[in-house]
């Protein structure tokens, strides 16, 4: 079978047409793959930046339709479109797992990481996880919100930033185009947008960011904030840099909620002081839970929100990804395996 997997040298990324299709063991169903969407947490594993996974298969924005069952499943049934998401498996028994916060499992199964993840013809879901997706959502769609919808949803529940307050999304990729429909749309929070590229910023704006501001225009980002609002009550940091990061705790008012949820390979400068003083909070967010998913799966068959969606084909997967590192990318390009042909 077709499939997107990390290469060799567990550096880049390559397309192979010749791995072994997969056949479900106990608790697992078989699932043919319609699309994969392309998150920039691929292009972290592909490029090693979390430990070399060299003949992975990518991809935890995976949808498909369940077309084998192994032993002792009750939970699908033949027929059923199922997600394969970063969350593929918690233990089930630890602290995590037993109080709502599985995706922290020491036990995890990743997805595109620890476990061959959505991007090839075939793929193997653990049925209790594989959450499902409602008839009613376009699959292109509910593949972008398998994780950049889902993170962006959870991130802003965990920021608190009630309905009518101001909330920050700092990155308009593809995970920040989601985070300002989930946030102006579903939890009617007032919106700014920051990113360095004005394609991405017109397109937060057309999605209903109240305000949108080009950090490579402005000299004092989060100055600009508090004079233009009074800070924000909450930031959601999805971009793949510190310096926003940086901005985003200076542009919090005094009670503010910074969630982490972009992944650069760096640190923060905070300071200690104003973190006290100011009472700030900082959060990091994974994911979300199954729940969670379902919840966010659940807005976007309502019409809430309208993931951005491109589908591509199979083979361009390294362009894609070559794409997604140069920061071209609006909203969110999908692979498309309902047109690859054997
Ligand atoms: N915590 C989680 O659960 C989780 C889930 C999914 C993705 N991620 C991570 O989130 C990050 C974003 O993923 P994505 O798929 O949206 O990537 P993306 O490449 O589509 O978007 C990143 C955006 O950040 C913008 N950006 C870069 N520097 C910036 C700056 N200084 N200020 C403002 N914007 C800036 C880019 O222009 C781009 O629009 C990645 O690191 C990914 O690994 C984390
Ligand atoms: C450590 C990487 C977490 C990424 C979540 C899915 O993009
Ligand atoms: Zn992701
Ligand atoms: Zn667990």
């Amino acid at each position: 079978m077709k499939a997107v997997i990390v290469n060799k040298k567990g550096d880049g990324v390559e397309v192979v047409s010749d791995y072994k299709k997969p056949s479900p063991g106990y608790g697992e169903a078989l699932v043919k793959v319609e699309y994969c969407g392309v998150c920039h947490t691929d292009l972290h594993v592909a490029h090693g930046d979390f430990g070399k996974v060299p003949g992975r298969i990518l991809g935890h924005e995976g949808i498909g339709i369940v077309e084998e069952l192994g032993e002792g499943v009750t939970t699908l049934k033949i027929g059923d479109r199922v997600s394969i998401a970063w969350f593929f498996e918690g233990c089930g028994h630890c602290e995590y797992c037993t109080t709502g916060r599985e995706t922290l499992c020491r036990s995890v199964k990743n997805a595109g990481y620890t476990v061959d993840g959505g991007m090839s013809e075939y793929a193997l879901v653990t049925a209790d996880y594989a959450v499902k997706v409602p008839e009613n959502l376009d699959p292109a769609q509910a593949s972008s919100i398998t994780c950049a919808g889902v993170t962006t949803y959870k991130a802003i529940k965990e920021s608190e930033v009630a309905p009518g307050e101001w909330i920050v999304i700092y990155g308009a990729g593809g995970l920040g185009n989601l985070a300002v429909q989930y946030a102006k749309k579903v939890f009617n929070n007032k919106v700014i947008a920051v990113d360095i590229n004005n394609d991405k910023l017109k397109l937060a704006k057309e999605s209903g960011a109240d305000v949108v501001i080009n950090g490579k225009e402005i000299e004092d980002v989060a100055g600009y904030i508090v004079d233009l609002v009074g800070g924000c009550h909450g930031a959601v940091v999805t971009a793949v840099s510190k310096v926003a990061f940086n901005q985003a705790v200076n542009s919090v008012r005094a009670g503010g909620t910074v969630v982490a949820v972009g992944l650069p390979s760096e640190y923060m400068d905070l300071s200690i002081v104003k973190t006290v003083l100011d009472g700030i909070r900082i959060k990091g967010s994974l994911v979300g839970t199954r729940k969670d998913l379902e919840e966010a799966f659940e807005f976007g068959a309502m019409g809430l929100v309208v993931p951005v969606v491109e589908k591509v084909c199979v083979d361009s997967a390294p362009q894609v990804f070559e794409e997604m590192e140069k920061g071209l990318i609006q909203g969110r390009k999908v692979l498309d395996f309902t047109k690859v042909t054997n």
